[in-house]
């Protein structure tokens, strides 16, 4: 980086930082302008949450100088990132429910000590003209009164850019901005990240979708082992050269088989299952060797649905697994029928982070690494050691805890914990949110693994080309209640998309119920099963 004067500037130069000796960052060179969009890409593990950290005061860095405007600047803590102009936008949602949005910003606005002056004794009727300003600028339409808790994921993205902007900052810096938001969802976050653009904020972003960067990013840097390895205009580069420029040469493909694994054998049935108080009743089967994707938008009842067979939320109906009736209203329950759940709120419940990777790949099968009632720390290590290499998970050490390892990378053991489990079914929501294009098409092969060895997967995703990529059936929820079954066959992308998006299904709308979604009353219609499927390849990006 160069000191000039003239268009705003902030960035870091040789950024150097490690973790108890580990070296995370080497010499990286970042730079964020005014009044663009700036892309940062690297697998996971590759050190972009720690340059974010160095850049917003969250950590100390061991080496290198934070440059603002070409002057050297030191932040000791994040407020004094925020008051000097940088802000922050975390990937999980970190907000208080029961919080309206004008009192949420009001928090954040009460941070600044430049702005809590201004502001003195609170005026709550200019606060809230204030509020509603912000968001017209921003061109957000929320109800300042509305409470967090009562929101839709984006507008809930939108509450935590707009909290974030109370501070008048000129760079802004989200991680991860659109993880977990459908597509119509992430295009409007994307486009609230435009519209701070066309008012000369700079903003840096971190995302594994490679075609919203390519669509939304004005440069890109990319680390690489803690490296920097490019800095280049996005203009012209495509998805492909984004990832070759992450992982190098290695192969980053996940080849849909042209054959299904899908058995008759149904292995698990459910009936009379309500997602909500006023959706109708359905019943639908799971057959051993199938990946059966749930779509629809927030409130379908899609995610509540994943949530039941999981065991995470008490199911609302009767099941059978190996055509026994049983009781399936707590994790317990599930786990009791080889029923294992991977929740999207990975840090608060799929992990105990203080454990080491090699009991939390354990964790829910020790009884399998043990002899006589204790587990054996051999085997513990040497199973451990089979998941890292599997799915390629960076990690200090096997005996490193959990806390140490980045996003991306724990969501692989939490993967590998049902996999090693030997359970029959997993329910799973977002299985590679945060994960890099190769990390994720290690966990699609292993889920496949998992299916051809007959095992089932009830998959939540709000990502298409994942849903394309690994589902046998697609279960799309609308109002709280089943709406239709589509066999993988009758759908593409664009198709896939408008559904996901909640737009009508005609057959759905004239009553029609197929593929195995019937409404209870009525007799079970068969089950078609895809006997073979076409190869599709995955493309590089998301
Ligand atoms: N608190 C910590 N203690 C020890 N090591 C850590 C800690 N946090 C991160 N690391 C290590 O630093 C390296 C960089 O992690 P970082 O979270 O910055 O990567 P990332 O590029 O953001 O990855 P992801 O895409 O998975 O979020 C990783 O090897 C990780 O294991």
């Amino acid at each position: 980086m160069t000191a000039t004067t003239g268009a705003p500037r902030f960035g870091v130069r040789a950024a150097v930082h490690d973790y108890s000796g580990v070296v995370v960052l080497r010499e990286v060179d970042f730079e964020l302008r005014g009044g663009e969009i700036h892309a940062l890409l690297g697998e996971n593990g590759s050190g972009k949450s720690t340059l974010i950290k160095v850049l917003t005061g969250a950590v100390r860095p061991t080496g290198g100088t934070l440059l603002l405007d070409g002057e050297p600047v030191h932040f000791a803590t994040p407020q004094q990132a925020q008051a000097a102009g940088v802000a922050v936008v975390h990937q999980n949602y970190n907000l208080f429910p029961d919080l309206s949005v004008e009192k949420t910003l009001l928090a954040s606005a009460a941070d600044v000590p430049r702005r809590a002056s201004r502001l003195g004794a609170v005026d709550h009727r200019s606060w809230r003209r204030q509020v509603q300003e912000l968001l017209h600028r921003l061109g957000v339409d929320l109800d300042p009164r509305a409470l967090v808790g009562a929101l839709g994921p984006a507008e809930r993205k939108f509450v935590e850019i707009a909290r974030a902007m109370v501070t008048e900052p000129r760079f802004l810096i989200l991680d991860e901005p659109t993880a977990s938001l459908e597509p119509a969802a992430a295009d409007r976050v994307l486009a609230l990240m435009r519209t701070l653009r066309g008012h000369g904020v700079g903003l840096a972003f971190v995302s594994h979708r490679l075609d919203e960067v390519a669509a939304t990013a004005d440069r890109v840097t990319v680390l690489r082992d803690g490296q920097r390895v490019a800095e280049r205009a996005s203009a012209g580069l495509t998805t492909a050269e984004m990832a070759r420029l992450m992982v190098g040469d290695r192969p980053q493909e996940s080849v849909r088989p042209d054959t299904s694994t899908v058995r008759s054998e149904v292995l698990l049935r459910m009936h009379d299952v309500r997602c909500s108080d006023d959706g109708d009743a359905f019943d639908i089967d799971v057959h051993a060797g199938e990946i059966l994707a749930v779509t629809g938008l927030v409130g379908s009842g899609a995610a509540t649905f994943v949530s039941m067979v999981g065991g995470d939320v008490p199911l609302r109906g009767r099941a059978e697994v190996d055509g026994h009736e049983v009781r399936l209203r707590t994790a317990r329950d599930a786990q009791a029928q080889g029923i294992g759940f991977i929740p999207e709120d990975r840090k608060a419940r799929g992990l105990v982070l203080e454990h080491s990777c090699a009991v939390n790949i354990s964790l829910a099968s020790l009884g399998r690494v043990s002899t006589a009632g204790r587990v054996s720390r051999r085997r513990l290590l040497r199973r451990a050691e089979e998941y890292r290499n599997r799915l390629d998970i960076r990690m200090p050490s096997l005996g490193a805890p959990a806390s140490a390892l980045s996003g991306g990378n724990q969501q692989k053991v939490l993967v590998a914990k049902w996999l090693a489990s030997g359970v029959r079914l997993i329910a799973v929501e977002e299985p590679t949110q945060g994960v890099d294009i190769g990390g994720r098409a290690q966990i699609h092969d292993l889920l496949r693994e998992f299916t051809a060895a007959g095992g089932a997967v009830v998959l939540f995703s709000t990502d298409v080309r994942e849903v394309l990529a690994l589902a046998d059936r697609v279960a799309v929820f609308r109002h709280g209640c089943l709406s239709r079954v589509h066999a993988f066959d009758d759908l593409d992308q664009a198709r896939l998309t408008a559904l996901t998006a909640g737009e009508d299904d005609s057959s759905a709308a004239l009553g029609l119920r197929a593929d195995g979604a019937v409404p209870s009353s009525a007799a079970p219609l068969s089950t078609p099963i895809p006997s073979s499927r076409p190869t599709v390849r995955m493309e590089s990006s998301r």
